[in-house]
């Protein structure tokens, strides 16, 4: 495990408003070859200052703290946050039981899950113009009219009033990928705490903002790539790894006052049954040959080796059934 820390890594900055697009879809598409992260300029965003920030005030943290262990093997106690998971919407309606203080904010988490579901549906459109496969090739499989994808919306809340808290060995929330094709971030101006792990097996901080001098309405989203999408592309896109650390000066220095984080996730899913067909590109199927034929390969194809390491009498593996191998990895190990 990494314990060296890189400086703040620079990501590439996205303009979703581009009229070029296949300028765009090949800015998008190198960025998640090379990081698996990238930042989406939130000018160019669907998303207005008060749309996020009304979520944000809808965030107080839910699911107690310790309940989940992203990273069980390096973290004995459960990560130092607290969490509400909002599933997939139907017709607009939350189906499940909310809390009594967001009973009267559905129109808000509809509004904001649907900006969320057509901002994923810009980035899964410029991606497969950057693959040059047929613009529609993820979307059509994401299309929640198609049948249920499995989405959600998760608030997340890290406070910094934990006495407990050992710095050698607790984590906000421990080293992992996510699962799905994408995953939107939104982040608070001087919360930061988000690491990637490097290449080169160093943890490097994503600042809130980037080192630029743009004024911004809010900060940009981060957007990065899941297991799902790596699996989908033979690992051509990357699915980094990455966890919230406390801040340094945490939790003696109250003259700092609170140093809580919070933030809001959106992880985008295909619909379910979508069978995960090898992506059409050319440069999927270049680099899968390019990896094949490196004798010190040590490239990971996704979790499960990758959509084109089945013969293709096998059957594919569906979606929800990807989701569900990743889930039974995390939620098995930690039991
Ligand atoms: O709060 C964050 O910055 C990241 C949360 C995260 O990575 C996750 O919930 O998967
Ligand atoms: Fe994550």
């Amino acid at each position: 495990m990494a314990t060296n820390m890189a400086s703040p890594i620079r990501l590439p900055m996205v303009d979703l408003s581009d009229p070029d697009t296949a300028a765009a879809g090949k800015a998008l598409l190198n960025a998640a070859i090379e990081y698996g992260f990238l930042y989406i300029d939130s000018r160019t965003s669907k998303f207005t200052e008060r749309d996020v920030e009304r979520v944000f005030k809808m965030n107080k943290g839910w699911v107690g703290m310790h309940v989940e262990t992203l990273d069980p093997e390096n973290h004995e106690r459960g990560d130092f946050k607290e969490a509400l998971n909002i599933g997939e919407l139907d017709d607009g309606k939350v189906q499940q039981a909310l809390p009594p203080t967001l009973l009267s904010q559905e129109n808000e988490i509809s509004h904001f899950t649907r900006l969320c579901n057509e901002t994923c549906a810009q980035i899964l459109k410029l991606l497969s113009q950057g693959l040059e496969i047929p613009e529609n090739f993820f979307t059509s499989r994401h299309d929640p009219s198609k049948g249920s994808t499995g989405n959600s919306l998760r608030l997340l809340y890290y406070p910094s009033d934990v006495s407990s808290f050992r710095p050698e060995k607790d984590i906000r929330a421990g080293a992992h990928s996510d699962y799905g094709s994408i995953t939107l971030l939104f982040q608070c101006p001087g919360q930061p705490g988000l690491e990637i792990l490097t290449p080169d097996q160093t943890w490097a901080p994503v600042p809130v903002y980037p080192g630029d001098l743009v004024k911004y309405p809010f900060p940009p989203i981060l957007v990065n790539i899941g297991d799902m999408l790596s699996y989908w592309t033979d690992g051509l896109l990357k699915s980094t790894v990455h966890r919230v650390v406390f801040p340094r000066e945490m939790p003696e220095s109250s003259e700092l006052g609170p140093r809580d984080r919070y933030s809001i996730a959106f992880f985008c899913q295909p619909v379910g049954s979508t069978e995960l067909v090898p992506v059409p590109s050319k440069l999927v199927e270049n680099y899968r040959e390019a990896q094949n034929k490196d004798p010190n390969k040590s490239f990971i194809v996704g979790y499960g080796g990758g959509a084109n390491s089945l013969d293709s009498d096998q059957p594919r593996m569906t979606a929800g059934e990807h989701l569900q191998s990743r889930l039974n990895a995390t939620y098995l190990k930690s039991i």
